[in-house]
């Protein structure tokens, strides 16, 4: 764990003694926009026209947000369009390293770097800030497009679409202030809550932060026992990024982060909706519990200095769910 500082790695845990022991979470730095034509996007320069094969994603399967990325990837058929490099799940002194002595850890597909903090650098040699995943390469013009999930994955879900992605609207225009508020509370209080939670270096703050974690969660309970999904009968990104962080829940988030008051499973709606996208074609094959757990319980070593992974939940995804049949034709 670390950054970069006018171009050099520091090996440093994240601050939390100027904000009272609450962890904090830095803005992605990179935000160009990959479009259909290389128009500008809202942000950034243009020039990324959608092209097969001139993309790469740099992933950690153990990350809820890279997760997203690779979720629209695959419900958008993108696999021929973008390829992937799947960081080591241990994230310790050299940050994310492409070290490939774990299952489905892949090395550096592109240019055999040890440490991603170098594809940083090729990018911009006086890079100072977090080296995170996920990140979205160019490999024509050799620099990033973006290292700001949330945004990839709009990207995705329509650049592609003339030359031949598969349909699928996870943004749609009539449902997108919908989707905004929503995204903008779950990651608040969930997404990046459980981090909040876990990260605290102080009881106030902790204190703080689950308790957000769990009055959330009710508050998604309730929507979901109206609708199968967030916004209606209808998958959209809001409920990628929301899923993302309840499918890391009951395995690590319960005990590694001290979100334990509750767990995913003891929630009828959550744990439906947790089964149900699982379920999805696609879906259960960008999940990787290896990654997930050993990134998390042997990387934090400030949580967890032992480096002791958990037993883990025994639970079973593949279990009925039963939402279709119980929300079928209700808007
Ligand atoms: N806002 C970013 C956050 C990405 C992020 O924080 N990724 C974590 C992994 S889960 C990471 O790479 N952390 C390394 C670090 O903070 O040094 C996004 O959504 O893409």
């Amino acid at each position: 764990m670390g950054q970069l500082i006018d171009g050099v790695w520091h090996d440093v845990w994240y601050d939390t003694k100027s904000t009272g022991g609450s962890f904090k979470r830095s803005e992605s730095a990179f935000r160009n926009w990959l479009t259909a034509d290389g128009e500008p996007g809202p942000t950034g320069k243009g020039g990324f026209a959608a092209e097969k094969n001139r993309y790469h994603l740099y992933v950690s399967l153990a990350c809820p947000w890279a997760h997203r990325t690779l979720i629209v990837r695959a419900l958008k058929g993108l696999e021929p369009f973008i390829s992937v490099s799947v960081v080591n799940p241990l994230m310790l002194q050299d940050g994310w390293t492409f070290a490939d002595d774990f299952p489905q850890a892949t090395g550096d597909g592109l240019y055999q770097h040890e440490y991603l903090y170098q594809l940083y650098l090729q990018a911009d040699p006086d890079y100072s800030g977090r080296v995170t995943v996920p990140v979205l390469w160019d490999k024509k013009t050799q620099t990033i497009v973006s290292n700001e999930s949330a945004e990839i994955i709009r990207m995705l879900n329509s650049a592609f679409d003339a030359q031949g992605a598969r349909a699928g609207d996870y943004y749609p225009t009539a449902l997108r202030s919908q989707i905004d508020e929503l995204n903008s509370w779950i990651y608040d209080t969930l997404n990046n809550g459980v981090y909040q939670a876990g990260f605290a270096t102080s009881q106030q703050a902790y204190d703080e932060a689950v308790s957000k974690v769990f009055t959330a969660l009710a508050r998604v309970e309730q929507i979901l026992g109206q609708h199968r999904y967030l916004t209606g009968n209808q998958l959209t990104e809001a409920d990628i990024r929301l899923w993302t962080t309840l499918v890391r829940f009951d395995p690590v988030y319960v005990t590694h982060f001290k979100c334990d008051q509750h767990r995913i499973s003891d929630y009828l709606n959550l744990s439906g909706f947790l089964r149900d996208i699982y379920q999805l074609p696609g879906i259960a094959e960008t999940v990787d519990f290896a990654h997930i757990r050993h990134h998390y319980y042997r990387s934090h070593q400030t949580i967890n200095p032992t480096g002791i992974v958990s037993v883990g939940p025994a639970q079973n995804l593949n279990e009925p769910h039963g939402r279709e049949e119980r929300f079928h034709n209700r808007g």
